[in-house]
């Protein structure tokens, strides 16, 4: 079946729960092989900098294992940079990253960096990956990831998601036309579009109607629902919502 949008499991919280305890359970790549046989589309890792969660062997043994897509996360460091290109994930997707941040807080400012960012992802391009800004839903960060040679925009729905559980409903609800107004705009530019952090069942459904949206990746609220009702069921729920959506 050919879907209309596709589904990437993002499994970095599989590991933070292995290294709150410094053991060696519960297995991130256990966990995505998990994922691949419940239907997910692809499976997103983010190698950070202090490697709080993922490490260097998962994703190793994500890319040895795995049959569907890896979609690599990293800042644009040197030494994310030389990593990636010897892993050959499927896609690279550059990230912010801030030291004392609890989770990625906003979107990369490609504009301020966009000579640099020019060069930085000529290598990964060139070793096969597809690489994606993860950026606001601004259009001026959106026209320079274009400019920049991007194939894929990843629009940040964390503050959206944030919003929505504060109970701020309006502010909420212009954040959802940004992200619409964002995703056509980037469609335009012939860039693919992708969205997630932070979306559960209660939000996924306004962000998958969007029509020019191709992925999802989503994470942390489903390894944490999967242990009230399992990965597989949790995968699966998301994945109902998301065709829904469409429908
Ligand atoms: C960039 C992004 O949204 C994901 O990497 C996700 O946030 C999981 O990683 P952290 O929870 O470490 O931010
Ligand atoms: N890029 C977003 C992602 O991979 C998942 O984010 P989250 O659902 O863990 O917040």
């Amino acid at each position: 079946m050919t879907r209309s949008i596709r589904l990437g499991v993002n499994i970095d919280h599989v590991a933070t729960l292995r290294n709150a305890r410094g053991a060696s359970y519960p297995s991130p790549l256990r966990a995505a092989l998990l994922a691949q046989e419940a239907g997910a589309d692809g499976i997103t890792a983010h190698l950070r900098e202090d490697r709080r969660h993922i490490s260097d062997a998962d994703m190793a043994e994500l890319k040895a294992n795995l049959r569907i897509p890896l979609n690599f996360e990293m800042a644009a460091t040197e030494e994310m940079q030389r990593i990636s290109v010897a892993t050959k994930p499927h896609a690279v997707c550059l990230v912010p990253e801030k030291r004392q941040e609890r989770t990625t807080e906003g979107g990369l400012d490609v504009i301020k960096d966009q000579a640099r960012l020019t060069a930085y992802i000529a290598p990964l391009r060139q070793a096969g990956a597809r690489v994606s800004m993860f950026i606001a839903p601004d259009p001026r960060q959106i026209e320079a990831s274009a400019a920049i040679g991007a194939a894929v925009v990843e629009l940040h729905t964390g503050h959206y998601c944030d919003l929505h559980y504060a109970g701020k409903f309006a502010e909420r609800d212009a954040e959802l036309a940004a992200l619409r107004k964002g995703a056509a705009l980037a469609a335009s530019l012939g860039l693919e579009v992708h969205a997630g952090h932070g979306l559960t069942y209660e939000t996924v459904m306004p962000i998958a109607e969007i029509p020019e949206i191709a992925e999802l990746n989503i994470g942390h609220f489903l390894i944490a629902e999967s242990v009230f009702i399992g990965l597989g069921p949790a995968i699966a729920e998301m994945r109902r919502l998301m065709d829904a959506a469409r429908a």
